[in-house]
């Protein structure tokens, strides 16, 4: 029997114990280079722990999933916090969890506003990255190093992810 989720706009508020919105809708801003440019500061810090812990920027070219979409897995970073950001103007859909004594709690979806991104915080579970409706790349801001960093949650019963409105 699948259980369902509709996805909601994602806001910093209601995303807010899961990790960090990336988008130009950060309060911290101010003019750079003489005024040709507005830099949006510090809208997440990337942590990196454990044996030889870097902070790596990757690229990603992600394939799209089929909406509603059938939740089987969720995966956290113990080590790491890990950021998308998309290249391109498109949504793309966030599931997070809270976690319950080690085991994920109730999924919450969001759907992203074109180009806004996240910032996993460390160890909280997430869907893998997932685009909807096309292929789309995004930069990716995690940690690198030594030691296990995934550790990975398959339910036994699948969440039906669907779309707002
Ligand atoms: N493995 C990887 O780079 N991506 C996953 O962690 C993910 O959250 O999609
Ligand atoms: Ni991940």
């Amino acid at each position: 029997m699948s259980r369902v989720v509709t996805a909601r706009p994602l806001t910093r508020e209601s995303f807010a114990a899961f990790g960090d919105v990336i988008d130009a809708g950060g309060e911290n801003h101010y003019p750079i280079n003489a005024g040709k440019t507005e830099r949006y500061h510090a809208l997440a810090r990337p942590e990196a722990t454990g044996p030889d812990g870097h902070v790596l920027i990757s690229l990603a070219r992600a394939t799209p999933y089929d909406v509603p979409l059938a939740l089987t897995m969720v995966e956290r970073h113990p080590l790491g916090s890990q950021a998308f950001v998309p290249l391109s103007p498109r949504p793309f859909l966030v599931v997070v969890c809270p976690d319950e004594d080690g085991r994920p709690g109730l999924p919450h979806a969001f759907l992203t506003q074109p180009g806004q991104g996240v910032n996993y915080a460390r160890n909280t579970w997430h869907g893998v990255l997932t685009p909807i409706g096309a292929p789309q790349d995004f930069l990716i801001v995690d940690r690198g190093g030594d030691g296990n960093n995934l550790e990975e949650f398959f339910f036994a019963d699948p969440y039906e992810i669907r779309l707002p409105g």
